[in-house]
């Protein structure tokens, strides 16, 4: 685990830390970015430019707690930059905030960089045919072993002077002593975990986690008085923080006019300084790296508003006027040996596998990117070109979704395909449910559809009693579109076709391992009515677990999902629906009685269609145009015979049965009317013999009457195809939707022949 951690939850995937990692080392993954550990060089940048906090320093302010409260004695050493970090309080008030903090000595880190002064002149004065790169900026290190490792042998071959004033101080001190050095690099955190050089430190920790261990303490360091520093006063090595100051410090003169001396700081610089190593543009004697714009100074381990040249003035004055007392320990002045200052660096280049420019393409193919033009480089994805973003689709450390451009056109994309079904969604539910009206004049449909309006708008309970196809769910959702709460879901479940165990996990929903097969939480139908209407058919049927369930539900308002423990509060309106007798039911047990009370407040019963006949013709006349939509024919009317085989028919199946033998029989029929013969037999078998054509002179009158009628709308209808097509009969049956033959036999039956219509023009236009 490195020191930078990703709080996944609070990642928005807007990659700006993808666009800001100097080396490409974050990941993104399906929800969030992440950092990839072998790839970072810890210079902080995802952490500062994250707006929602997603990146942060992994922190050790627990782990200081419990080292502070051991055996062992801890020192604190204040790295160099600190002085423009805690500049509104005097040195000798930090050290006093830090020992009350349980630090046994507080030091400078910048007599680490004086320990390293012959180190360093040895190595400058050393004739080498290549230049050397100082390696105090832990960044640098990480960056060159990380990803110039070719520059490998440029490094200074010595040790920071945070690892020289820890071993400093452990010799002096004891090996046991525990080191604790306070910066503001996250990178040191990664440095004292390198194996040449892991016995120096024991912790870094930021400034930002020392103000939060002050804060955590309640202590306030502008009130404590000053408490001297305990180490060796630094001169020079105070200006190490700052662009130029190891050169200081080392008694190096690098001017503007000498070319074997550079120094320079900031991610730019650094990186073309390094590009400019690496291909030899430059060849000076040394180089002085620091990653940080402004130097140590610019660490990003605290945050404040000082700009850099602020701070750079803050270390000057510091350097000129320290005011820091000192009580030097007797065993840090006594001459004694000086610790291992050497230290080696290793390859640690992860090889990401190089695309072909054939994969190349391909990638940049299926993000819709086919010329050259198609590439727009915007850097929305957070590389600077497609191409980049391309190789990092290949190593597997982007995602195609993250293109900008691809991303819009397919939602785009989605966006249409989404309308359309929803569109043809739309279409099937008006074709299914879409005729939500209750037709019927009779005095029983006028009962139940006095009923609907007065318990609509309540929230009561409702029982819908009556017989299959009698118009129960038609009835639900009446009631549900009178209610206040039409803008909300009605879910209709029906109780029979599930088996219990299903019915009750589809109603309440389950717990992810509930049972076999549980892959996840599931939300039920109760859930998801929450607010709106649930309506239960064929509620005689569920079992008494369900049934104690459902009490639950109607009682308190809660359900309880399969396997869960917590309840879940539901707002849901009940309209139940059966054909059973549930009195019938609570005698012999099978349905419980007090759900039976709780359901029955209100009871609507659905009369069976024999009870309303004094309707039938409206139905049918309804239903009639309904088939003539679904089957796609234009059917003017029913024969008289017809209406009166289905007044003799007792209706087992009700309105559900009306309905599907007159889309029946206007599939069948030739024409654009249905006739008897287009019903199912046993309706021709309920007309007596005469109603075949020698029934009684009364009926025989109205009949031919009615026939008359029909004929003379079929004939008329007829003429008006012919006039709208000029007498085309081809033409004219093809809009009328009829077959041509019988097309020809309807005007042979009522005398008409097409060029009598030639240029007629239509006196109305056909339905
Ligand atoms: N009064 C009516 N007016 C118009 N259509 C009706 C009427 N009654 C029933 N229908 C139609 O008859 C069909 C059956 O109705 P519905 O499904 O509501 O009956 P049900 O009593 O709930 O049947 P089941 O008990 O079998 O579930 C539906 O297509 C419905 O639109």
């Amino acid at each position: 685990m490195g020191p930078i951690q990703t709080v996944e939850e609070r990642c928005r995937k807007c990659y700006s830390c993808v666009r800001n990692c100097p080396v490409k080392a974050i990941k993104v993954k399906e929800n969030w970015a992440e950092v990839i550990h072998e790839r970072c060089i810890g210079c902080g940048k995802c952490v500062k430019v994250c707006a929602q906090q997603a990146k942060i320093v992994t922190e050790s302010t627990g782990k200081i707690l419990r080292m502070l409260d051991g055996e062992q004695p801890v020192v604190a050493v204040l790295g160099c930059s600190f002085p423009a970090f805690f500049h509104d309080i005097r040195p000798g008030q930090l050290v006093s905030g830090l020992k009350r903090l349980g630090f046994e000595e507080v030091h400078e880190g910048s007599f680490g960089v004086e320990l390293l002064v012959d180190t360093y002149r040895r190595l400058i004065d050393t004739p080498a045919d290549f230049p050397r790169i100082t390696t105090h900026c832990p960044t640098i290190v990480d960056l060159i072993e990380r990803h110039y490792p070719h520059l490998l042998k440029n490094l200074m071959p010595v040790v920071s002077p945070m690892v020289a004033i820890g071993r400093f101080i452990k010799e002096r001190k004891g090996a046991k002593t525990k080191v604790v050095y306070l910066s503001s690099c996250i990178a040191g955190k990664f440095e004292i975990e390198a194996e040449p050089v892991a016995d120096a430190v024991d912790m870094v920790l930021t400034y930002q986690e020392l103000a939060k261990l002050f804060r955590a303490g309640s202590i306030d360091l502008p009130r404590l008085p000053e408490t001297p520093f305990d180490g060796v006063p630094p001169e020079r090595g105070r200006l190490f923080a700052v662009t130029g100051g190891p050169f200081q410090a080392f008694g190096i003169e690098a001017d503007f006019f000498n070319p074997d001396f550079l120094a320079t700081e900031g991610q730019e610089n650094v990186l073309e300084i390094i590009r400019d190593l690496a291909a030899g543009r430059i060849t000076p004697r040394m180089v002085d790296l620091r990653f940080c714009t402004g130097g140590c100074v610019g660490g990003p381990g605290k945050s404040n508003r000082l700009t850099p040249f602020s701070k750079r003035n803050l270390i000057h004055k510091y350097y000129q006027n320290p005011q820091a007392p000192y009580a030097t320990a007797a065993y840090y002045q006594a001459p004694g040996p000086i610790p291992r200052l050497d230290r080696r660096f290793s390859n640690k280049y992860h090889r990401l596998d190089t695309p072909s420019g054939q994969s190349i393409r391909q990638i940049l193919q299926s993000t819709n990117k086919f010329v050259e033009q198609d590439e727009l480089n915007c850097g929305a994805c957070g590389y600077d070109t497609c191409r980049e973003h391309a190789v990092a689709v290949y190593q597997g450390l982007a995602e195609n979704d993250m293109c900008l451009p691809y991303s819009l056109k397919r939602l785009e994309e989605d966006h249409v395909k989404l309308a359309q079904k929803y569109e043809l969604a739309q279409r099937a539910l008006q074709q299914e449910y879409g005729d939500t009206a209750i037709i019927g004049r009779d005095g029983s449909t006028l009962e139940v559809l006095n009923l609907i309006t007065q318990v609509g708008p309540t929230p009561t309970t409702v029982l819908i009693r009556g017989e299959s196809g009698t118009g129960k769910e038609l009835t639900a959702r009446a009631i549900h579109q009178k209610s206040q709460r039409s803008d909300k879901p009605l879910v209709s479940v029906n109780c029979t076709t599930l088996t219990d165990s299903l019915l009750e996990s589809e109603l309440f929903g389950h717990k992810k391992g509930a049972f076999t097969g549980a892959v996840g939480d599931k939300k039920g139908l109760f859930e998801a009515a929450n607010g709106g209407t649930i309506f239960l058919d064929e509620i005689g049927d569920i079992t008494p677990k369900l049934q104690a369930e459902l009490l639950r539900v109607l009682d308190i308002g809660e359900i309880k999902p399969v396997g869960g423990t917590t309840p879940i509060k539901v707002d849901v309106r009940l309209i139940a629906a059966t054909n059973k007798n549930l009195e019938e039911g609570v005698k012999e047990g099978w349905f419980r009685e007090d759900l039976f009370y709780r359901l029955n407040v209100f009871t609507i019963t659905m009369p069976p269609l024999r009870n309303r006949m004094e309707s039938l013709r409206e139905l049918v006349h309804v239903f009639l145009d309904r088939a003539s939509k679904r089957v796609n024919k234009t059917l003017v009317g029913i024969d008289e015979r017809a209406i009166a085989s289905m007044l003799r028919y007792p209706w087992p199946g009700n309105i559900r049965e009306l309905q599907n033998i007159i889309e029946r029989a206007a599939v069948l029929t030739q024409d654009s009317i249905i006739r008897l013969e287009n019903l199912p037999v046993v309706f021709s078998q309920l007309m007596p013999e005469s109603a075949d054509g020698t029934s009684t002179p009364a009926d025989n009158g109205f009949r031919s009457q009615r026939e008359k009628h029909l004929n003379q709308v079929e004939k008329n209808l007829i003429k008006r195809y012919l006039e709208e097509t000029g007498g085309n009969v081809s033409l004219a049956a093809r809009k009328a939707g009829i077959p041509r033959r019988t097309f020809y036999r309807m005007l042979t039956r009522y005398d008409l022949q097409g060029a009598e219509f030639r240029g007629k023009k239509p006196t109305h236009p056909t339905p």
